[in-house]
């Protein structure tokens, strides 16, 4: 076996993708072992640096994901819920880190995610960046020092291609509000506001959604007092912080045992 360890990107030609595949072509603790894409797509077969509009890196893209793992130790999947929960089955079966970046997963997804986990190492974050991490950390805090007459806010930003809502951050902070406030998200959230809503719910966690033009990502925690205001603000300029921080996973990953991690565990927050 090569002494770097082997990395897969699975969902290759995507906005995340593409950023994954430069960043472990540039860096000396891994190597690109194979680059995924959906069966049928016009990349398969070819050399994926070509595909990317520069030299070959003797990588070709295929459409066999059990090929592809075999001769790897992680998979970075930044793809959609189906794909990944198929890429979660078979990474546990390759007995593979799998660093899962998707967000919009629901119950039935994570469910069997977490079965896969209980063979294999899975790192799975709605957000992969060390300052979004910080953030639910802080945010944790904050909602753990503040009464509940603080109403609490999760504002996202994100580019129009976007598919899910609320963004897997703000899910990850409205969490982590909640957390600190000793109560459920699930019985406290509160989105989609339209209409005749009535006043604000005592209590809950409102969440909003913005969507436009190319914005890689803005997460703002709203606290709104009586008289006063407090925001924690991350502000992602560059998808780059996302690849850095799925590959500093796929590295930490390599000597834990079998389980289920997020990037708090990587980050030792
Ligand atoms: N956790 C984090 O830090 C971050 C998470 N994300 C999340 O990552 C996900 C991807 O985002 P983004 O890159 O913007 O999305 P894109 O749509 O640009 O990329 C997704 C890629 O996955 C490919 N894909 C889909 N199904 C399969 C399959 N079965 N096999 C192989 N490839 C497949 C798509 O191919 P095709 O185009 O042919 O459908 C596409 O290339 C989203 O859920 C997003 O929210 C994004 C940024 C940061
Ligand atoms: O889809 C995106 O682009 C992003 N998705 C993640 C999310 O849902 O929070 C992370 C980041 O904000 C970019």
């Amino acid at each position: 076996m090569d002494a770097l360890p082997g990395i897969v990107i699975a969902g290759a030609s995507g906005r995340m993708g593409r950023m994954l595949i430069g960043t472990v072509l540039a860096s000396d603790k891994a190597r690109l072992a194979a680059a995924i894409q959906r069966p049928g797509h016009d990349w398969i077969g070819r050399d994926i640096g070509e595909c990317l509009g520069g030299a070959p890196v003797g990588v070709k893209v295929t459409d066999d994901p059990l090929e592809a793992f075999a001769k790897a130790r992680a998979v970075i999947d930044f793809t959609t819920p189906a794909a990944t929960v198929e890429f979660a089955a078979l990474a546990a079966q390759a007995r593979l880190v799998h660093v899962i970046g998707t967000t919009g997963l629901e119950p039935e997804h994570l469910a069997k995610i977490d079965a896969a986990a209980r063979h294999a190492v899975i790192v799975r974050a709605g957000n992969m960046s060390l300052g979004v991490n910080l953030l639910v950390t802080l945010t944790r805090k904050v909602a753990a020092a503040l009464d509940a007459d603080w109403d609490i806010e999760v504002i996202e930003a994100h580019h129009n291609k976007k598919v899910d809502a609320p963004s897997g951050t703000a899910l990850m902070l409205g969490h982590a509000a909640a957390e600190g406030r000793g109560v459920d998200l699930d019985t406290m959230r509160d989105s989609g506001r339209d209409g005749i809503t009535g006043a604000r719910r005592p209590g809950a966690i409102g969440f909003s959604a913005i969507r436009g033009g190319d914005i890689v990502g803005e997460h703002d925690v709203l606290f709104a007092g009586t008289g006063e205001r407090i925001v924690l603000r991350h502000i992602a300029t560059d998808r780059a912080i996302f690849a850095r921080g799925a590959l500093k996973a796929a590295l930490w990953g390599q000597d834990k045992g079998p389980g289920a991690y997020d990037m708090m565990d990587v980050l030792g927050l």
